[in-house]
């Protein structure tokens, strides 16, 4: 038997499965699963391109850091950030307090296929959303490899499969999945 002794962070760009994937672990894994998006979303009462477009980008990174900082302290979950949250370095400093952050890594062509359909990430309502795409992974991923493990997404391994990939990341860190019996 295992016990969660940590809480499982996820990060990286949108579209990398961080919701999905996140979802599927806190299953497998038995644990409360939690996204802050969702937690803004519902403290809020608004939608993200709502709260992006009427209280702007700075007023939901603040939100961000509350929610992160609030769900780290609490009892050991999986939690997904948005793509953005591991940027703050007062972020990446509370999520390294108590928790283990895992980068989900994707190529560009896989995210983009992810999140071409979708209107709901307004850093994306650009001219050129792909391109837009690009130059946010081209900024970020030096910061995500700042996170303590990384799992590679692959366009056609399923999600529950990419929770599986999580899951033996985790097995080298036994202060994270702890050994009961
Ligand atoms: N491993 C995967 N295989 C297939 N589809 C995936 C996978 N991971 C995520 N998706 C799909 O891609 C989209 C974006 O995933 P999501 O979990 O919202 O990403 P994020 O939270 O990182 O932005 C969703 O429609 C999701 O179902
Ligand atoms: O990359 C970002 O800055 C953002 C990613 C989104 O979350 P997902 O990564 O879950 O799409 C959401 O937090 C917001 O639209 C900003
Ligand atoms: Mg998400």
């Amino acid at each position: 038997m295992e016990r969660l002794g940590k809480t499982v962070v996820l990060v990286g760009m949108m579209g990398a499965g961080k919701s999905a994937v996140g979802t599927q672990l806190a299953k497998l894994l038995g644990v409360p699963f939690r996204d802050s998006d969702d937690e803004i979303v519902k403290a809020a009462q608004r939608s993200i391109p709502e709260i992006f477009a009427r209280d702007g980008e700075p007023f939901f990174r603040a939100r961000e850091t509350e929610v992160l900082g609030r769900l780290v302290r609490g009892e050991p979950c999986v939690l997904s950030t948005g793509g953005g949250a591991f940027l703050a370095p007062q972020n990446r400093a509370l999520i390294g307090a108590s928790g283990v952050s895992v980068w989900l890594r994707a190529d560009l062509e896989t995210l983009w296929q992810r999140v071409r359909h979708k209107t709901t990430r307004p850093l994306l309502h650009t001219p050129n959303p792909r391109e837009t795409l690009r130059s946010l992974q081209a900024a970020r991923d030096p910061v995500y490899a700042l996170a303590d493990l990384v799992v590679d997404s692959a366009p056609d391994l399923p999600v529950e499969k990419m929770a599986l990939r999580v899951i033996e990341a985790l097995r080298g860190r036994d202060d994270v999945l702890e050994r009961t019996a």
